[in-house]
């Protein structure tokens, strides 16, 4: 047990404190410009919502998205020896072997889309300890792990979108919701790489074991986290948490990505009214996760990839609805009749 007043967790308790919130102008100064843009008004449907989302967070208007980025957090996890994936563990490291050779459908749908990519090793060689046994990571390196996450973004960005590499984290993602909402681990876990109907059994009472072995200690969200794991789960919370200190907006990507989001709005849900869910997962249980964070995922594409792979084609959809909203003519430019009454 950590004794509250001096968890290593205050720092982060103290920080979500201090989040800023919606820039009400902004928002009010896109409207304006939206009302005069040369379109039957409404029409672009949820790319206008979007746009006063992106200047709601940036606090400016019209808000950009110029440099975009991609942020891919790898971890390894001890929980692999218990057979709950369709690949080995090796493949994390060979994956971001790939990354840097630009071999990954990531690399190419940033290379489509004109999105900056970068990739953030963590300790891939030192995997967490299998969450069925001990806790993923003492709380310590939880915090140290998130304050990593924190600093990624550090380089600057105008839209951040975060993903994922590794081998395992399904289950992972499905212990954390498990811990966060209760329920059945079957309704959590789904097929993750494509495991068979005995690897679906294994990651069942995988899951089922780290919720048994860590009952006691599961009520706080970021005790839940270092529990649970995994570290790229942490970076991804810690990255969420900087972006909107610095005015970053953020897309989520799939089924583990959104695992930080929903540990952050279990310690608040305003925390993450600053990210947006980039596509529905076809891991099964995305949908009533996404549902308890109040998000509406922008893409339905059937997509189970991590990689930040989602995210990314979001941000394309996001980049497209910000030029629409600065650069389109308004009626009194292009001389166009406006509505009759
Ligand atoms: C070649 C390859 C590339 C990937 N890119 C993302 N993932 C995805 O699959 C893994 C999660 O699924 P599970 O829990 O079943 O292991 C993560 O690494 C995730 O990012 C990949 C998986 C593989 C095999
Ligand atoms: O939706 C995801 O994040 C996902 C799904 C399957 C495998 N890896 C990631």
């Amino acid at each position: 047990m950590t004794d509250a007043a001096t968890s290593p967790f205050d720092d982060i308790r103290r920080l979500i404190t201090t989040m800023p919130g919606p820039d009400e102008a902004a928002v009010e100064a896109v409207r304006l410009r939206e009302r005069q843009l040369t379109k039957p008004a409404g029409s672009l449907g949820r790319l206008e919502w979007l746009v006063e989302w992106l200047a709601a967070w940036q606090g400016k208007a019209p808000p950009t998205v110029d440099r975009p980025l991609v942020c891919v957090f790898a971890g390894s996890h001890g929980v692999t020896a218990k057979g709950v994936s369709a690949y080995p563990s090796d493949v994390n490291r060979q994956m971001l072997e790939n990354f840097a050779a630009g071999g990954a459908a990531i690399n190419q749908i940033c290379a489509s889309l004109g999105l900056g990519f970068k990739v953030f090793d963590l300790a891939l060689d030192m995997p967490t300890n299998d969450i069925t046994e001990r806790e993923a990571m003492d709380e310590r390196s939880c915090v140290a792990t998130m304050a990593f996450g924190m600093e990624a973004i550090a380089g600057g960005t105008d839209l951040l979108a975060i993903g994922e590499m590794g081998i395992g984290n399904t289950t992972v993602a499905a212990a954390i919701y498990a811990a966060l909402y209760g329920g059945p681990a079957e309704h959590w876990v789904g097929r993750g790489t494509g495991v068979d109907d005995e690897g679906f059994r294994r990651k069942v009472a995988a899951v089922e074991a780290a919720i048994a072995r860590h009952r006691e200690h599961l009520n706080d969200p970021l005790e839940t986290l270092s529990r649970l794991g995994g570290r790229e789960v942490a970076a991804m919370a810690g990255a969420i948490l900087a972006a909107r200190l610095q005015k970053i907006p953020v897309v989520l990507d799939g089924y583990v990505a959104t695992a930080a989001a929903a540990i952050l709005h279990a310690i608040h849900p305003s925390t993450i009214d600053h990210c947006v869910a980039g596509h529905l997962s076809a891991e099964g249980a995305h949908q009533d996760v996404l549902a308890r964070l109040g998000k509406i995922p922008l893409l339905a594409l059937g997509m189970r990839l991590g990689e930040g792979s989602g995210a990314a084609l979001a941000v394309g959809l996001i980049k497209s609805a910000a030029a629409i909203h600065r650069d389109m003519a308004t009626f009194a430019q292009a001389g166009v009749s406006e509505r009759l009454a």
